[in-house]
């Protein structure tokens, strides 16, 4: 058996952003059907678009010596923070094959292996374009759920409503469930933000423009929710934050990860900073170093190979990073939390107040 789990870029120039490159897919393909001496099940590991396994199986198929490959299509649901937690206990496993016995054979050998620790009921199979669409499925559905949530957010803020206690009366609705429903800045994460225009593309690819343009929507709403978070920050400091001290709280994309990409922190900081506001960042596990690339780079440069990206990032004056919370507020007029770090919730704010310039929190 051979577990392919690598990246699977955007494609560059034509339909860039949107698109999947599946060129390193493709070599690793071939690497397999090279070395391959037996016959194979090749797992499918990684979040690829629907029909992927298609074009693997042709490129095995035609380098194949005689040998039989399978491919399962077998997509990876845990979310950063809790991986090994979810590879443990996760809801669901899926395995997707072909609905012959050669692919029920390859469907069940893996099933045996999550067996080992996951109850039977868990594991499901389905075929093996449905496996695909499972998982950009999923991701999508839950960030249309935030992207709801927020979207509730800007009505809340227009109507004196508080959209914590919408949220949770809304999600003590047992068909509705209260996951996932948390306002925010807007997610953020390698995924939803890739996989989604994926799925858009794959709409738009098959004659379904209103269904695509249903998906864009929550983009949308997430791209507005940072553009709104950042206009109110400067709205509430007499319309200009030039030359004001803003400390930032958290720059990962979210809780106990030190992973930043595509988070809302760049956009906001970016905002922040076209309205020349100096910025005092603080991230327990985000780095110095990450947080000036990360500003210095362009929307999705970190999912190119790495001799696509810019060699060292500008530092940019306006930009400190310091290792604690009270370094980044000390004199600040503005403070935005963009992490939900459990620490932030612990802070002594009335310190944090008392040291901070005429305040606007
Ligand atoms: N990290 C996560 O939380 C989740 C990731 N996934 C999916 O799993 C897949 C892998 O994700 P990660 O493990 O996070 O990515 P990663 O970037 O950490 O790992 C990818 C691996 O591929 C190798 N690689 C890169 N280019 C290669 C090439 N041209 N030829 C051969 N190997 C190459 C890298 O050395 C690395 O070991 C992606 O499709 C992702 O969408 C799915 C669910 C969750
Ligand atoms: O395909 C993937 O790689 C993974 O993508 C997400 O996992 P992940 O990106 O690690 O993190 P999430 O916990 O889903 O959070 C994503 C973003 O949504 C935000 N979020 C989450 C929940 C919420 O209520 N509100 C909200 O704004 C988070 O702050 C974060 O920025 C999915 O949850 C995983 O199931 C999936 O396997």
């Amino acid at each position: 058996m051979a577990v392919i789990a690598l990246k699977c870029p955007s494609i560059e120039g034509l339909g860039a952003g949107k698109a999947a490159d599946l060129t390193y897919w493709e070599s690793a393909a071939r690497m397999i059907a090279d070395v391959s001496k037996s016959d194979k099940i090749v797992v499918e590991k990684s979040t690829v678009p629907v029909k992927t396994a298609e074009a693997i199986e042709k490129i095995l198929t035609h380098n194949s010596k005689g040998i039989n490959f399978q491919i399962l299509s077998n997509p990876e649901f845990l979310t950063e923070g809790t991986a090994i937690e979810d590879l443990f206990k996760p809801d669901r496993v899926l395995i997707g094959g072909r609905e012959t016995p050669g692919g029920q054979k390859a469907i069940q050998a893996l099933k045996d292996v999550y067996a080992q620790w996951i109850p039977e009921e868990r594991i499901l199979t389905t075929n093996l374009w449905s496996a695909d669409l499972s998982k950009l499925a999923a991701n999508a559905f839950l960030a249309q759920r935030i992207s709801s949530g927020n979207a509730m957010s800007a009505l809340c803020e227009a109507t004196g409503a508080n959209v914590s206690q919408v949220s949770y009366t809304v999600g003590k609705d047992s068909r509705i469930v209260p996951k996932f429903l948390n306002a925010s800045v807007g997610f953020g994460g390698s995924c939803f933000q890739k996989y989604i225009p994926n799925l858009v593309c794959i709409c738009e690819c098959n004659g379904l423009p209103e269904v695509a343009e249903y998906w864009k929507q929550v983009i949308k709403i997430n791209d507005y929710q940072k553009t709104h978070f950042v206009n109110r920050v400067v709205a509430s400091m007499f319309n200009t934050v030039s030359g004001k001290k803003v400390g930032i709280l958290g720059f990962a994309f979210k809780k106990d990860t030190g992973d930043t990409r595509e988070t809302p922190a760049i956009d906001v900081c970016k905002g922040l900073l076209g309205d020349k506001a100096n910025l005092s960042i603080y991230d327990p596990q985000v780095n110095e170093d990450q947080i000036q690339r990360d500003l210095s780079m362009n929307k999705f440069d970190w999912d190119h190979p790495l001799h696509l990206q810019p060699m060292s990032p500008t530092t940019m004056k306006q930009v400190s990073i310091v290792w604690d919370t009270y370094t980044a507020t000390k004199d600040a007029h503005a403070v935005c939390i963009l992490t939900e770090w459990d620490k932030f919730k612990t802070l002594d704010y009335k310190k944090i107040y008392g040291n901070m310039q005429s305040v606007t929190c």
